[in-house]
């Protein structure tokens, strides 16, 4: 793809006020990833700019419209209109546009990646990574948040438009950009360190079912100012979550990341862009997910009111369900609340002001200002009192980072196994359903009834009875965190395609993340709340590590952060992110940065969707999908830790390190945790255990002979039937509708069946592709479990006649002693 850019340099140093001018460099005619490099020559050159910005320019390729004048402090509007024109501003005369300048500094931050050193990595989201830096000219920390631009190659102005956003802001609980520029192909946006992380860091760091009232009331008084502060500017955020709401040491609040944040005041494409999806699903308001209808700034105050649920009960109302169905409930369930048994510690004024908020007739919610009078806010105490507090045991955030990672990993280690079909299909639907910018309500209904409802978390919480009432389903079974225990067990509980789980154990006979964590511990953390601690403990031997993988398992995932296409099928996206990110674990942090750019780019675009594991991940737990609970005996049960699509870790006899890299079958046989579940299938596996009652296992141990023969044959029948997966998977992920065009056109493909319904469209004909593929898919996974079927057969009639033949060899043996006795 080529785009067009212009340089457009926003915010001289050292002259605050400067005059307006077009840069004099020629639009330029690059590639995106060519476009970076000559970003960086383009703005070295130009070493008085301490921002600069890649702008689309107009189809021919001009910009124009800027002349030479000196600005005057512009309105919202204006300075938004003439940023996005690509016009100079004076950014201190526009940081006073919203009151005092609170953010302003005063201090020059050079665009010279050198002069920054970065530090540990403290966060990443969807689309970036943050560290924290030093800047070295003023040995000042400070945090760098690193974009990648080739993730984001379709969606450079959602980039430009964070950045500006960032850069004009001057309020003391929005974060602003000191500067920013291009290193290789990454956008490094200069910001003020928050030394706290986010507020959803922290609630799954040690807070995991919510703050206390007065902490909430707080962080909520302090973002609603932020919030009251854009809207006024003209600006809509829409990704408010506790995700994006920082904290520092001092207890301060701020609201982050401007990633989709919209400019109100906008015609033409930006308004159109107000009629298109954005947001994180959880959090959207109604209107935003109803076609054409619009929507303005009261669709924050919806996120705002969910995010005060979740800052209650640490995890946003209908986080456990798939993206899909939070969309349909969202609009067709009556709005969350704070009307539950376990709400009762809240106060009238709390539920009340949530109850403001997410009212589903967008009009009928109080603007931010009006918000801000309720009596909630008004006896909200000083975050410096009530949230300082909240973190005084904590370690260090990067620390605190670590463990999350670690936790992460360790429910990636078990994410790796549930069944790909069954996620390709969820992912497929929901791609569809979503990114095709389907908005009709019905065919919506009909394609979140495709999400299966055993995709459902096995807890309980108060989103069980939305979903009763909505889709009629039972109460999920309980299966609440044992954050903390250890000696837990994994068992992997059998679905239709169990070769997609061996295929995992067998693929690498390894859990990358698991290696990279084997290497990167080096720190002891123990974080505590009420009394309890969690302790990851240092280790690089891997049976030390064990307990602390275990004790960083949660219960819940949910799924949350901006929907990113980067995930076609599955979880792989977000999996193959993780596993890049602890390959680099061990990189000093400017390589990680720049490793970040060479990962593959995703399918981006102004609409993002992604099954985020844990992306932003320190924000986004992971949902489950599919677990087989009620297949479960009621003793796993009550030993579940974590469900995990068809897994399940179990609280006995834990060996995470042996079990998940489980990749040879004597492994099995020695008695590995690794069962089959009621609800399913064969598993080569447990062909020992499907022996005829006569041939226990003691008594089969005489038959390594068959054993030994027909393993080797049946892992290389699993490796072709993995490889053919991931053939078909990549393929999947790949697949670009052109492609699918182009190749059924091409005869490379069996032709497509066209429906009339479809029309031949380019998506219809794609999603046509990926049913056949995963059709095909499916019938490969029945092929395999009839050929494990016809080998175990095979294997015991091998194992009777071995018996035969031991008899008859036995006997042959004994008349031929007597025969010799006799001779004798
Ligand atoms: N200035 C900062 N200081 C400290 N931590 C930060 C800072 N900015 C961001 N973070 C951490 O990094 C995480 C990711 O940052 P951010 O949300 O900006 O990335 P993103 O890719 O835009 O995320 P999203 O997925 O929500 O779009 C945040 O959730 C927060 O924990």
């Amino acid at each position: 793809m080529t785009h067009d850019f212009d340089l457009v340099c926003l915010k001289p140093y050292p002259s605050p006020t400067i005059p307006l001018h077009r840069s004099t460099t020629s639009p330029l005619s690059i590639t995106q990833r060519t476009s970076a490099v000559e970003l960086v020559m383009l703005f070295t050159r130009n070493s008085n700019a301490s921002l600069v910005e890649a702008k689309a320019g107009d189809e021919d390729g001009q910009l124009g419209k800027v002349g030479d004048a000196e600005l005057e402090v512009p309105s919202g509007r204006e300075t938004q209109r003439r940023v996005d024109m690509g016009e100079k501003v004076d950014l201190a005369s526009m940081g006073r546009m919203g009151g005092s300048s609170h953010n302003q500094n005063p201090r020059p931050y050079s665009a010279n990646s050198s002069d920054y050193k970065l530090l540990e990595e403290v966060g990443h989201g969807a689309s970036a990574t943050v560290f924290r830096a030093i800047y070295l000219p003023l040995n000042e920390v400070i945090a760098v948040k690193c974009l990648d631009l080739d993730r984001c190659n379709s969606n450079l102005d959602d980039i430009r438009r964070e950045a500006q956003t960032m850069s004009l802001i001057d309020h003391p609980n929005v974060i602003r950009a000191y500067c920013s520029f291009v290193v290789d192909s990454n956008l490094w946006v200069i910001m003020p360190f928050m030394a706290e992380g986010s507020c959803l860091h922290l609630m799954k760091i040690a807070y995991t079912d919510g703050f206390e009232e007065p902490a909430i009331a707080s962080i909520l008084k302090e973002t609603l100012k932020a919030l009251d502060y854009l809207h006024r500017q003209g600006h809509i955020h829409r990704d408010v979550k506790a995700g994006n709401i920082l904290l520092d040491n001092n207890g301060v609040v701020k609201l982050a990341d401007f990633g989709v944040s919209a400019c109100m005041f906008d015609t033409g494409d930006r308004q159109r862009a107000r009629n298109t999806f954005v947001g994180t699903p959880c959090w959207m308001a109604p209107e935003v997910l109803q076609p054409g209808s619009g929507y303005n700034s009261k669709a924050d105050i919806w996120s705002f009111g969910i995010t005060a649920l979740e800052l209650a009960h640490g995890h946003a109302p209908f986080s456990k369900y798939p993206p899909m169905k939070v969309l349909l409930m969202t609009i067709q369930n009556a709005p969350p609340g704070l009307d539950y048994d376990r709400d009762k510690k809240f106060s009238k004024s709390f539920k009340e002001m949530v109850a403001m908020c997410l009212v589903k007739d967008q009009a009928k919610r109080p603007t931010a200002e009006k918000l801000l009078k309720h009596s909630f806010f008004k006896h909200a105490k000083p975050p410096e009192l009530s949230v300082k507090k909240l973190f005084a045991d904590l370690p260090p955030l990067w620390s605190r980072v670590k463990a999350l990672q670690l936790k992460d990993a360790a429910q990636l280690a078990l994410k790796k196994m549930p069944s790909a079909e069954q996620e390709a299909i969820s992912q497929s639907e929901y791609q569809r359903g979503v990114s095709a910018w389907n908005f009709d309500i019905e065919d919506l209904k009909a394609r979140a009834s495709l999400v299966r409802d055993d995709d459902d978390m096995p807890e309980t919480r108060e989103e069980d009875e939305i979903m009763k009432q909505f889709v009629g389903e039972k109460a999920a079974t309980d299966s609440k965190s044992t954050f903390g225990k250890s000696n837990s067990n994994i068992e992997l509980c059998r679905g239709k395609s169990d070769q997609q789980q061996s295929e995992c154990l067998n693929r690498k006979g390894k859990i990358p993340e698991v290696d990279s964590l084997e290497s990167g511990i080096q720190e002891n953390i123990v974080l505590k709340k009420n009394g309890l601690s969690t302790e990851a403990m240092a280790s690089t031997s891997e049976k030390d590590l064990l307990p602390t993988k275990v004790k960083t398992v949660q219960t819940r995932q949910t799924q949350s952060g901006p929907l990113t296409p980067g995930v076609v099928l599955s979880h792989s996206a977000s999996e193959k992110r993780y596993s890049e990110r602890f390959e680099m674990d061990n990189q000093p942090p400017t390589e990680k940065a720049k490793c970040e750019a060479r990962r593959a780019p995703s399918f981006s675009g102004p609409l993002m969707l992604p099954n985020r594991a844990s992306a932003n991940s320190l924000s986004a737990p992971i949902k489950s999908s599919g677990g087989y609970i009620d297949s479960m005996d009621d003793k796993t049960k009550a030993n579940l830790v974590q469900i995990k699509g068809r897994f399940s870790v179990t609280s006995e006899n834990l060996d995470l390190a042996k079990d998940i890299p489980l990749s040879t079958v004597p492994r099995r046989s020695q008695g590995s945790p690794l069962r089959k579940s009621a609800s399913v299938g064969e598993w080569i596996f447990e062909s020992k255990q499907q022996l005829p009652p006569s041939q226990s296992p003691s008594e089969t141990s005489k038959s390594n002979l068959p054993t030994s023969l027909l393993m080797p044959h049946l892992q290389n029948l699993f490796q072709q039937t993995s490889l053919q997966q991931d053939l078909i998977v990549n393929l999947l992920n790949s697949l670009q509708p052109a492609e699918a065009v182009d190749a059924s056109q091409n005869g490379k493909l069996p032709p497509l069946p066209r429906c009339p319904e479809n029309n031949g469209s380019v998506e219809a004909i794609a999603s046509e592709r990926e049913q056949l593929l995963l059709l095909k898919i499916t019938e490969l996974q029945s092929r395999m479990i009839n050929l494990n079927d016809e080998l175990t057969s095979e294997k015991s009639k091998y194992e009777q006649l071995q018996q035969q033949l031991n008899a008859i060899t036995c006997q042959e043996q004994n008349g031929d002693r007597r025969e010799g006795d006799r001779v004798a």
